[in-house]
């Protein structure tokens, strides 16, 4: 068993989610509103260590009402600064790291009550976190980037939803919302996109894009 998991995202019109220097803010307010409503309704948010390192997030709820989710960091050489946000302890964070992961660090964060949990030789398969966030009672989870964690869980169909707004800006090279070894054409993908709803964000130059994901039968993970 696994939780039901979203992926969220803001991208320019050319589907960037970051620019090439790593600029990020890309939502106005009330796409910010809808991202943290959607962090209140969630057990946890998940990262991956690049945009923990470059956007050095809170992932707390700040612009609704509502209790904050647990945080979760995905860093198979556990390379973060011990001095990020996350590990404020304004939220509970769990770290998923690998045995490459210097042994100093790990104990350093466990000594400042963050959890980490070691899962895997080298990689980390999305699969063993979503499992273990599972038996620790969370049933829904927020994806929320960058690109190459998002290829992660997506290519192997651990993603059932998919909310992405598009912004009205082009940045013309930068990271992808999808960043990963890639499908050759529409048919050899994993999954398929069903659209669920189209909206006009309130702010007016924005539109939100729902879609359900369904795994081809082949690609369907056991757990
Ligand atoms: N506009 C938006 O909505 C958002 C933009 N961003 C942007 O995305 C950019 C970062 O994206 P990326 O460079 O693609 O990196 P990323 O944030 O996806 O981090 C990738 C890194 O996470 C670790 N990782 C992820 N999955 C792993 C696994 N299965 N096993 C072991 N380690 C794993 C590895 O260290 C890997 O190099 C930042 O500039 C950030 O600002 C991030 C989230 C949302
Ligand atoms: N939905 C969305 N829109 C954007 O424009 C973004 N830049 C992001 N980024 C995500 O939000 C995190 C920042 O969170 P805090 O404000 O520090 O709580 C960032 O790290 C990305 O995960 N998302």
């Amino acid at each position: 068993m696994r939780p039901y998991v979203y992926l969220m995202a803001a991208v320019t019109v050319d589907g960037r989610i970051a620019s090439r220097t790593g600029y990020s803010r890309l939502s106005c307010p009330h796409d910010l509103k809808r991202l943290h409503a959607m962090r209140a309704n969630v057990d946890a948010v998940i990262i991956g260590a690049n945009t923990a390192i470059v956007d050095n997030p809170r992932l707390t709820v700040r612009y609704v009402e509502g209790r904050n989710p647990v945080r979760v960091l995905i860093d198979g050489a556990l390379r973060v600064p011990t001095t990020l946000r996350i590990f404020d302890n304004s939220a509970p964070t769990i770290i998923y790291t690998s045995r490459r992961a210097p042994l100093e660090k790990i104990e350093e964060l466990r000594g400042r009550g963050v959890e980490v949990v070691i899962i895997g030789e080298e990689k980390i398969d999305p699969g063993d976190v979503l499992r273990d966030l599972y038996r620790r009672n969370m049933k829904k989870v927020l994806l929320e980037g960058g690109g190459r964690t998002n290829w992660e869980f997506l290519n192997r169909c651990l993603v059932d939803e998919l909310i992405v707004t598009i912004t009205p800006y082009v940045f013309g090279n930068g990271v992808s919302l999808i960043e990963g070894e890639g499908y050759p054409n529409t048919e050899e993908t994993p999954f398929v996109l069903e659209l669920v709803s189209v909206k006009l964000c309130e702010c007016g130059r924005e539109i939100v894009l729902t879609y359900r994901l369904r795994c081809k039968n082949k690609f369907t993970q056991n757990i």
